[in-house]
Formats: structure tokens, C-alpha cells, sequence
């Protein structure tokens, strides 16, 4: 039995929230980083498990990082085609980020590697990188046909660039075929059904990789060397912040400053529609850092109403899901939820999980094959509820606790994924 978390209810949330590094890019910066021949420093990068499993697969590539007594990265690569064969098998934990990327990465390299992750990640689809990537010449064999890790990946020989429409909306496999990409003899082109996070598209600019962009479609053209920055500072997660522009909607008497949120229009779509949910949302000092935009936001208690999220709107807010169920639920109206059926392949079945935890404190959520259906506002209880060992479903049962009569939450301690301080800076924000 895991840790148990108990959350009381609360008057309301006030204070500064200084929002911690984007997973996403995190990720992205040790792997880009470890293929530069010289050093980068790393700031705001996110101190989390997910991106912990990165750096110890960069790490037994070969690649040096070294952290300071502040939290800062110093990643020192051995160049573009310097990465060394492992000793052991790979280990992505929990990450599907970390698992994906990495394959196509590994599949261009002269040397056989091995990659698995938990239970959770070898249940999650693989066949989505792998087949693009088999296209490219890639050779790899996994569970049930290479449609799951473990993923044992042969030395690459003639890695072909392809033309490639991607049958999902996934930054994950776009980003798998891009690194790839960078490795094959011949140009690649990729488009996308509907555009997702392009944080790997701004990342290579800032590493003087050309990327050509036409709505959904990219092209990019193989290269020889990275032109690394000396340092990349990791804009602060939206994904992170949604806890937060929920909670402070909801719970009357709120009043939040988040400061340094990554504000790609790519992941915006939390804030869209919460504002058009009548959310108190102002966005304030928008500045860059590096390639990417961020602001600090000011979310005040509001009175909200029911939306309808189309499909379209999906990949902008894929990961806001479980918590914009909870803002759903405080909301007078109907909200439905359409085409987010990618929900169903995350670290858990996060529509099942939503329907079935909230559920649990009163809620009637109505799951649909692709999404969900929600009649607010509605009376919540107190009860005891479940992550799934799931993260953003322990984080969003969360904030349903604390606006509604408290709650229990078991298995808790999976914030460490991806916010690992995310209770404590509840406690310091809580009005009791
Ligand atoms: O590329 C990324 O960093 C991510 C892409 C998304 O996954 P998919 O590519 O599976 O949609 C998202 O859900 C995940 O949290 C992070
Ligand atoms: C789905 C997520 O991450 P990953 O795919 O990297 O496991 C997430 O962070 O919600």
C-alpha cells in the first residue's frame, strides 16, 4: 500500500505559485543536449521522475549530467553520433515521453539497445513509433508483434528519410520520427491530423537544425552537428499550472499569481477554455524564454459554465483532461468532452478513472468511447479515492477534495511523476 494523502476542504487559496519546469521540454533538453559536443547548462529544469528516467538512459549513453546544489544541469555530450551502447537494459519508469523519443533516437545508432519501463508504460501502445520508424530502416522487436516495450532495438544500417501522415495527434511519435530524422540519409516530411506540442520543432531551432513548417506538415532535412546554446531555461509547465487555474476557479475567496507558465499556443488550451467557461484569467508580462513564450497568470474565484470540447481542441489540453472533468463538475451547465478516446492509453485509462474516481465522492460523470459527458454543478461528498498510480488523477482528485468536502487519496505518492511538490504547495496556499 502506497502513501495515503487526506486533503481537507478549504475556505480558499491565495498566494504565488512559482511554476515548476515543463516536463515536455525537460525531457527534450537532455536528449538534445546529450547530442551537442558541447556543454549546456540547464536552469528551471523539472527535478521529477519522469525526467529523472531520462537523464539516467542519457547517462548510460554515455552522456555526462551534473546537477549543482541549486537544481542546475550541466549536460556534456559526446556530439550528434557520440552516444555509446549500454550496458543494461534501458529503463523509462513511468514515462512515455522518455520511452518513445528514445526509440527513435536509439534505432539510428550503430548499436543494439534494450528499453522497458513499469507496468504501466509496457501496457502502453508502442506499434505508433515503431511502425513509422520501421519505414525508416529501423529494427525492432517488442511484445505482441513490437507493439509493447520491452523494445529490443537492432544497430541501425541504411536509415531512409520518409514522407509520413500520422494516423494520431502525438508529439510523442512526431518527435520520435524527428530525432530519427536528424540521423537518416534522405530529407523526412510529417503531417500531423491535427498539430500537437511542438516543443521538439522549437527546441532543434534553438540547436541551429532547420525545420520547415506549413500548418501540419514539417519537413526536416538530416544534419551533421548540433549548434548547441551554452544554456536553456525551462519555461514553467502549463500542464502543472492547470491544477491551479482549477482549484482557484472553483474554490470561492481565491486568488493565485502563477509565475513563469509556459504559454506555447500549442498547450494553451486549458487557458481558452476556462475563459470560456467564464474562468477570472488575466495573463500578464508575456515575455520568451529561448524559443518558447511565457507569462505569469492571475486566476481569481469564478462562477463557471458548462463547454463543449470538440476534437480539434484535444491535443491542446490532452493532459488538463482529469481536472477540467473536476471544473466540470463546479460548472452550471453541460460540458462534453469529444475525441479524446488517446485518454484511454495513458498511464491509466484516465476516462475510466474519472468517471470511476469522482464517482466516488457522488459525482455522475458519463463515459462515452471517446470522452465525457458532465451535467454541473453537482454536490460532491467526502471519500476515499484511488490515482491509479496515476498522477494528473491524483492531482485532480485533489483539487475536487479541496473544493468540495475533502478527500482521501490512495496511492498518492505518483505526484512525484511530474509535480513532487504539488502538496506542500497546497498546504502553504490553503485559508483555514
Ligand atoms: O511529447 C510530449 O512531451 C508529450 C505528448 C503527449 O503525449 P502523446 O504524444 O502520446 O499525445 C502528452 O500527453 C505527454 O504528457 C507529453
Ligand atoms: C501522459 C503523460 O506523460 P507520458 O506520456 O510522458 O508518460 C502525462 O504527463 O500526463
Amino acid at each position: 500500500m502506497g502513501e495515503i494523502m487526506k486533503v481537507k476542504k478549504t475556505a480558499g487559496l491565495v498566494g504565488t505559485v512559482h511554476i515548476p519546469g515543463d516536463k515536455s521540454i525537460s525531457h527534450r533538453s537532455i536528449m538534445l543536449g546529450g547530442l551537442a559536443d558541447t556543454p549546456i547548462t540547464i536552469t528551471n529544469f523539472l527535478h521529477a521522475a519522469d525526467c529523472w528516467s531520462t537523464i539516467g538512459c542519457m547517462r548510460a549513453l554515455g552522456v555526462s549530467v551534473e546537477q549543482d546544489d541549486k537544481g542546475v544541469l550541466t549536460v556534456k555530450g559526446n556530439g550528434l553520433y557520440g552516444l555509446r551502447e549500454p550496458q543494461d537494459v534501458l529503463d523509462a519508469g513511468n514515462s512515455g515521453t522518455t520511452l518513445r523519443l528514445l526509440t527513435g533516437l536509439l534505432g539510428v545508432q550503430p548499436f543494439f539497445s534494450v528499453m522497458t519501463g513499469d507496468a504501466s508504460l509496457r501496457k502502453r501502445p508502442m506499434g505508433r513509433v515503431v511502425t513509422p520508424l520501421a519505414k525508416m530502416g529501423v529494427r525492432i522487436l517488442g511484445r505482441e508483434q513490437s507493439r509493447y516495450a520491452p523494445l529490443a532495438i537492432n544497430a541501425a544500417e541504411q536509415i531512409q528519410g520518409i514522407e509520413y501522415a500520422m494516423p494520431v495527434a502525438s508529439a510523442q511519435v512526431k518527435s520520435a520520427i524527428l530525432l530519427a530524422a536528424l540521423f537518416a540519409k534522405t530529407a523526412t516530411e510529417i503531417t500531423e491530423p491535427v498539430p500537437s506540442r511542438d516543443h521538439t520543432e522549437r527546441m532543434f531551432e534553438t540547436f541551429g537544425i532547420p525545420v520547415q513548417r506549413a500548418g501540419s506538415a514539417i519537413r526536416l532535412e538530416p544534419v551533421k552537428r548540433l549548434a548547441a546554446p551554452e544554456q536553456i531555461n525551462v519555461p514553467g509547465d502549463i500542464s502543472s499550472a492547470a491544477f491551479w487555474l482549477v482549484a482557484a476557479s472553483i474554490v470561492p475567496n481565491s486568488r493565485l499569481v502563477l509565475v513563469n507558465v509556459g504559454i506555447n499556443p500549442t498547450r494553451t488550451g486549458i487557458l481558452d477554455i476556462l475563459i470560456q467557461m467564464g474562468a477570472d484569467i488575466t495573463v500578464t508580462n508575456e515575455r520568451w524564454s529561448g524559443q518558447e513564450p511565457v507569462a505569469d497568470i492571475v486566476v481569481r474565484s469564478a462562477s463557471l459554465r458548462g463547454v463543449t470540447i470538440e476534437v480539434e481542441m484535444i491535443p491542446r489540453l490532452i493532459d488538463e483532461i482529469p481536472v477540467l472533468a473536476v471544473a466540470a463538475l463546479f460548472a452550471e451547465g453541460q460540458t462534453v468532452v469529444k475525441g479524446a478516446e488517446e485518454l484511454r492509453v495513458k498511464e491509466t485509462d484516465r476516462l475510466k478513472a474519472i468517471a470511476l474516481e469522482l464517482g466516488k465522492m457522488g459525482a455522475n460523470i458519463t463515459e462515452t468511447a471517446d470522452g465525457l459527458s458532465i451535467l454541473g454543478p453537482q454536490k460532491l461528498n467526502h471519500a476515499a479515492c484511488y490515482s491509479h498510480h496515476d498522477h494528473r488523477m491524483a492531482m485532480a482528485v485533489a483539487v475536487a477534495g479541496i473544493a468540495a468536502q475533502g478527500v482521501e487519496i490512495q496511492e498518492s505518492d505518483c505526484v512525484k511523476i511530474s509535480y513532487p511538490d504539488f502538496f506542500n504547495v497546497l498546504a502553504g496556499l490553503r485559508q483555514d
